[in-house]
């Protein structure tokens, strides 16, 4: 077992197979693990939309994937979501390879998909359309979005002789709630069907910077391809800060072109509140309402874009600057004050909504930080950023008054690491060599809760000390390019 912790089956692969497992009805690999955190947008939402730059961090909720090999003669595909309570199998030689094998239609891992196929969605729907047939209609929906995401990388980048196997996963990002939880699962899908078809190497200490860098981009072009079978038209920034971690600076000239992403790899790891007001929104319509405002009233509008742009330009300098620490309360409450600009920006432009106002007045009120909104507002959540006054006593008051309001409070850290991997899913405490603590199916299903589930994947709150046998591409090092910039462009 001792090469297996050369990180990944690219290195380790197929041959670092136990020797009591060396019999033909045995799985072909041992189980593995994906992780990628969720997102805020810190700066810069609805800005981002007319060119202007956004700043994304990653959060340390996280969705996590466990893949389970089955023996070979088990030609099954499995999905097991029990987030959204579904379970799928799929028989693997029914499913239609040929049709995306064709030679005018077939995809490689190094390529770059902008668009889904129209003719090979097609030929997906009868294979989703058997996707939980008794759910409720809004159900069959989630369920659906969540298995063509996986479908669609599965019969793009693998082949019929793919092996069997079960994919499961928890996340503790909340669904639906604007922080990106179906890129974070995109990205444990992209990565660890990479990962199986060994096209990915590492991540291991000694990767050279720019092969991370590749590797990291491969796993990002192919999340946002699971992001497309989702959401239909996604701008990119929540796969790529999912897969990047730390935060990222987002623009898009215009939606021809790729994005400009780039990485804010010194972004501090900051104490964060989120609150989530549970009043569901759609982007769409936020978006919309921004759009109507900027055309009736656009010499007023136009300046308040400028200035959001400014503030994620401000706030990009401020955490790049070598003057800048994150435990000196001055460096902080910059952050703070451009977080609070900025939500005061997004209210002028009629997005916030009154319970993302009665939220920022609690912490407000209590003195513990900066509060804004995140995302497209009109509901969803908000972030608070903690300043040196949130003990955990005015934390419990804060928490008192949220619960009797109805509000779902998550502490959580921004600017933690992107796309993850545990390879095998065993994981290591300490310096002790007797094989480490197993995650399998059952103790994966039936860990409770967000607690639950971080102590046993030991990645998180409360499980820093257990993080051992986890690795992370972002975490091998910058590219820094001719100008100090840290720069990466996406697909
Ligand atoms: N834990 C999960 N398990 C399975 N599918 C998930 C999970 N989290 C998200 N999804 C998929 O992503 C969709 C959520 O996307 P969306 O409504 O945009 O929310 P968010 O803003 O959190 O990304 C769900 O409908 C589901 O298809
Ligand atoms: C309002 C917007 O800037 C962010 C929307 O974020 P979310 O869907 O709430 O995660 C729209 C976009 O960038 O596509």
């Amino acid at each position: 077992m001792e090469s297996l912790k050369v990180d990944g089956p690219g290195r380790s692969g197929l041959a670092q197979r136990p020797l009591t497992q060396r019999k033909p009805s045995t799985p072909m690999m041992p189980a593995f693990m994906t992780s990628a955190p969720g997102k805020v947008i810190v700066y810069g939402e609805h800005a981002v939309v007319y060119g202007k730059a956004a700043m994304a961090a990653a959060i340390s909720l996280r969705s996590y994937l466990l893949v389970t090999a089955l023996t070979k003669s088990q030609r099954t595909i499995t999905l097991r979501f029990p987030d959204i309570g579904m379970e799928h199998s799929w028989k693997i030689d029914h499913l239609p390879w040929s049709a995306f094998s064709h030679p005018s239609k077939k995809k490689y891992y190094y390529d770059l998909v902008d668009k889904l196929d129209p003719e090979l969605v097609e030929v997906m729907q009868p294979h989703l359309s058997v996707v939980s047939p008794k759910a409720s209609p809004a159900d069959k929906k989630i369920h659906q979005n969540a298995a063509s995401a996986f479908l669609y990388l599965l019969l793009s980048l693998g082949s019929k002789s793919f092996s069997g196997c079960i994919y499961t996963i928890r996340s503790t990002i909340p669904i639906g709630a604007g922080l990106g939880s179906s890129a974070s699962i995109s990205v444990c899908l992209s990565s660890a069907i990479l990962l199986q078809l060994r096209t990915l190497s590492g991540p291991h200490p000694d990767q050279p910077p720019e092969e991370a860098e590749l590797q990291i981009e491969r796993i990002n072009r192919w999340a946002f391809v699971g992001e497309m079978c989702i959401h239909g038209n996604p701008s990119g920034v929540d796969n790529t800060v999912a897969t990047c971690g730390k935060a990222v600076v987002f623009k898009r000239g215009d939606y021809t072109s790729a994005p400009t992403v780039t990485p804010v790899r010194n972004f501090p790891e900051l104490p964060l509140l989120l609150v989530n007001t549970r009043q569901s929104r759609s982007t769409a319509t936020e978006v919309a309402k921004v759009a109507s405002l900027r055309k009736t009233h656009s010499s007023i509008i136009e300046p308040i874009l400028e200035a959001i742009d400014k503030i994620t330009e401000s706030a990009y300098h401020l955490v790049s600057s070598s003057a800048f620490d994150s435990k000196k309360s001055g460096s902080v409450q910059k952050l703070g004050d451009l977080m609070k600009i900025n939500h005061g920006l997004l209210a002028a432009l009629g997005v916030s909504h009154p319970k993302l106002e009665r939220i920022r007045e609690l912490v407000e009120s209590l003195d513990l930080g900066w509060t804004k909104l995140t995302g497209a507002g009109g509901g969803g959540s908000a972030i608070a950023l903690l300043n040196s006054n949130a003990t955990p006593s005015s934390l419990q008051g804060l928490q008192r008054q949220l619960d009797n309001e109805g509000f779902e409070k998550y502490q959580t850290t921004l600017g933690g690491d992107g796309v993850g991997v545990l390879w095998p899913a065993v994981l290591r405490s300490g310096s002790e060599d007797e094989g480490g603590e197993e995650i399998d199916q059952e103790n994966f299903l039936n860990a409770k809760g967000i607690e639950g589930v971080e102590m046993l994947v030991g990645v998180g709150l409360g499980a820093s000390e257990k993080r051992e046998g986890w690795k992370f591409w972002s975490n091998v090092g910058p590219h820094v390019d001719d100008e100090g910039r840290q720069e990466y462009t996406s697909g």
